[in-house]
């Protein structure tokens, strides 16, 4: 079969694109670098997923699944120069189940989370997540718990039953209090949730603040470098 002959030329401008201008771009305009950089973190996640998807599934839906990400998810905080310091995790109760809260700034709270993610402990995530292709299903094996923001009484039985498998399967819960993402340096006022979830199940909070992302990361500013994370237990 023969290729039409502008074909060869459409090849070799692709090429170009990719040994030159995509470089370039890089290297020029931090808001290319930015987009490359978030492009780069979602991909590589959903990757991760469709690899941890059928390791997972051999346990079915199960918290102990979480530990499966977690040590998938670890590496990437190199990938992007972000060292993370965690500060005063002797604070953290040593085996019972509690509810962490957690501030909440953008998606590369990730990295912090894994950082010092207890055992057996699952976090609280919007029910949209749950069709983020890979990346859902394999949050569904490992336990998270979805919840509908939109159904406040829905939301609110989850968090009942919750509560429950708290004492009942000695697991512990992540919450981000503020409900959504908040990158403005201070903290929204925080939803109800995490704090009945704690009262219901009497189980105690454990505080948790990560630093702000502000100098190696900004969204609005579309400026994402490398940096130091701290992550605060108990402050
Ligand atoms: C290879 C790797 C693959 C990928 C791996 C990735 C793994 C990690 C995934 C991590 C995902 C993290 C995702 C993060 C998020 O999605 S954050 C968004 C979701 N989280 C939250 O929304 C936080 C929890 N939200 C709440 O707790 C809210 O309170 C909620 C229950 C949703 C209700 O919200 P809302 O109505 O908007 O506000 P209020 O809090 O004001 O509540 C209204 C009234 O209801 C009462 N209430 C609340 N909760 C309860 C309860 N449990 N029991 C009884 N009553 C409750 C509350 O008191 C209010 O009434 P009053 O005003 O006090 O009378
Ligand atoms: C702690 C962050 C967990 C990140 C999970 C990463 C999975 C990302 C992989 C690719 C799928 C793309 C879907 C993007 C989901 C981003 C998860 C996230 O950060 O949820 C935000 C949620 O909280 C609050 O939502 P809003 O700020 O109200 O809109």
């Amino acid at each position: 079969m023969e290729l039409w002959p502008g074909a060869w030329m459409v090849v070799l401008l692709l090429f170009l694109l990719l040994l030159f201008v995509l470089p370039t771009l890089w290297f020029c305009s931090p808001s290319a670098k930015y987009f490359f950089k978030m492009a780069f973190y979602n991909g590589w996640i959903l990757f991760l997923a469709v690899l941890a998807i059928p390791v997972c599934a051999v346990r079915g839906r199960n918290v102990e699944n979480m530990k499966i990400l977690r040590l998938m998810l670890l590496h990437i905080k190199y990938l992007y120069g972000i060292r993370v310091e965690v500060r005063g995790a002797h604070h953290f109760p040593p085996s019972q189940p509690y509810v962490v809260v957690s501030n909440h700034q953008s998606s590369l709270d990730l990295l912090g989370m894994m950082e010092v993610l207890p055992g057996r402990c699952v976090p609280i995530a919007k029910r949209e997540l749950l069709w983020a292709g890979s990346a859902g299903l394999a949050c569904w094996l490992a336990g998270v718990i979805f919840i509908d923001r939109k159904r406040t009484g829905d939301a609110i039985s989850v968090m009942s039953e919750v509560a429950q498998t708290l004492l009942t399967q000695d697991v512990r819960v992540w919450v981000f209090p503020e409900g959504t993402r908040n990158h403005n340096g201070s903290m929204l006022p925080f939803k109800r949730g995490a704090f009945h979830l704690a009262v219901q199940a009497q189980v105690p909070i454990v505080p948790i603040v990560m630093s702000s992302y502000q100098d190696f990361y900004c969204k609005k500013e579309r400026r994402f470098t490398s940096g130091l994370l701290f992550g605060i237990f108990n402050f």
